[in-house]
């Protein structure tokens, strides 16, 4: 069997689909995307597609090796993104070739089901309360909502408070019935997680995700001195060789790599594999589409550390398209009466692609940006 053609699709709300097709008429799909840059990751894909057309598409560890040392330059969240879509679909072809799940490939389930959460409030955390309710009518019990709106690298007690009160309307109007998870969504420099961390403990939510940038990953295991709250951290990291410091320099307890950011299936079953050796946990960061989704449930379903999926329906970036809608085959993401997601039992990803629907959608995607915030001194925010 050889790649004959690699087709991407720019859809609404924000997400990119790729397709594989082979000279045997077998086709994969994948989602490859950094939101806010489809259209640099669109161009990533199809420079990288000089890879893989013509080559073998069985060969998924290999094409992953060229992919991602044959440019000399590696890494990075195009990059890494653009091959995560491929591998995603690489790995599509390889079951529906061998009539199997994708985690049937990997070794089979460790798991009956894999527990999922959604997001409540926005951007700016607004009604959540009502939020968290109308999700509990659905079976959630497990959100995720932003902790804060911008920070100032020296915060205001007023912004702290406004974090800290937000949370504690929560417990006060649940109690234990419910568990979330705060992203401080990057926007929390490191002298003020030392304060947010302290005055959130009492409420403990169930991690704190981002708790500092990426880049200010060293402070990781000093913040995580200060609180018994799980760090997590993981959404803006692109392979092993980044994840491997964190590891090492310890203070993260969830590891959230994405499945269309982090070199897809091959790689993140890697560092998945990697944090349980250090008895961490790993809760695959996917605010994406369904190909995304099905690509994490993988990871989920082999990954005796996995502990929570965050999964994106309903969340408040879809705006002009929703999880479901591309999917012919629905039933298979459908999560269960207390916000489970049940195995595949199709072959590859197990999700039936709405072909027809991807193409017409792709004729006016639209080019979704995150907003730009800035600080009441005019200085740039952290989003
Ligand atoms: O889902 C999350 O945890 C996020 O932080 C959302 C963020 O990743 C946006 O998708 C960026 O566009
Ligand atoms: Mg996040």
């Amino acid at each position: 069997m050889k790649v004959t053609r690699i087709t991407t699709y720019r859809v609404p709300p924000r997400w990119m689909f790729l397709k594989i097709e082979t000279d045997e008429g077998v086709v994969g799909w994948g989602e490859p995307v950094v939101e806010g840059r489809a259209r640099t990751v669109e161009a990533a894909v199809h420079e990288l597609s000089e890879l893989v057309i013509g080559q073998d598409p069985s060969r998924i560890n290999d094409l992953w090796q060229a992919m991602y040392r044959g440019g000399f330059y590696r890494g990075g969240a195009v990059f890494m993104s653009a091959i995560a879509g491929i591998d995603q679909a690489l790995w599509d072809i390889k079951g529906k070739v061998l009539n199997a799940p994708v985690y049937e490939l990997l070794g089979g389930r460790v798991r009956d089901r894999m527990k999922t959460y959604c997001w409540v409030g926005g951007d700016r955390p607004a009604d959540v309360i009502a939020q968290i309710k109308e999700r509990m009518t659905h079976g959630f019990d497990t959100f995720k909502l932003n902790g804060c709106e911008e920070m100032a690298i020296i915060a205001t007690s007023k912004a702290v408070d406004a974090a800290v009160s937000r949370v504690a309307e929560i417990r006060e109007a649940f109690g234990t019935d419910v568990e979330f998870g705060l992203d401080f969504h990057g926007r929390v420099s490191a002298p003020m997680a030392k304060v947010l961390v302290r005055e959130l403990e009492p409420y403990r939510p169930l991690f704190i995700e981002e708790p500092v940038l990426a880049e200010q990953a060293e402070y990781y295991p000093r913040i995580a001195e200060l609180t018994s709250i799980p760090l997590a951290a993981g959404e803006r990291m692109y392979s092993r060789f980044e994840f491997k410091h964190v590891l090492e320099r310890g203070g993260i307890s969830i590891l959230q790599p994405d499945l269309s950011h982090a070199g897809g299936i091959t790689e993140c079953v890697k560092i998945a594999a990697m944090a349980e050796a250090y008895d961490v946990a790993v809760a695959p960061h996917c605010p994406l589409g369904p190909i995304a989704l099905a690509s994490c449930l993988h990871l989920d379903f082999v990954s005796w550390n996995a502990t929570l999926q965050e999964q994106s329906m309903g969340i408040h970036y879809n705006k002009g398209g929703e999880v479901l809608d591309y999917v012919r085959n629905k039933e298979a993401l459908k999560l269960d009466a207390e916000g489970y997601a049940m195995p595949f039992t199709g072959p590859g990803l197990g999700i039936d692609v709405n072909e027809e629907l991807v193409i017409e959608r792709s004729r006016d995607a639209g080019d979704w940006r995150n907003p730009l915030w800035r600080h009441a001194d005019g200085t740039v925010a952290e989003w």
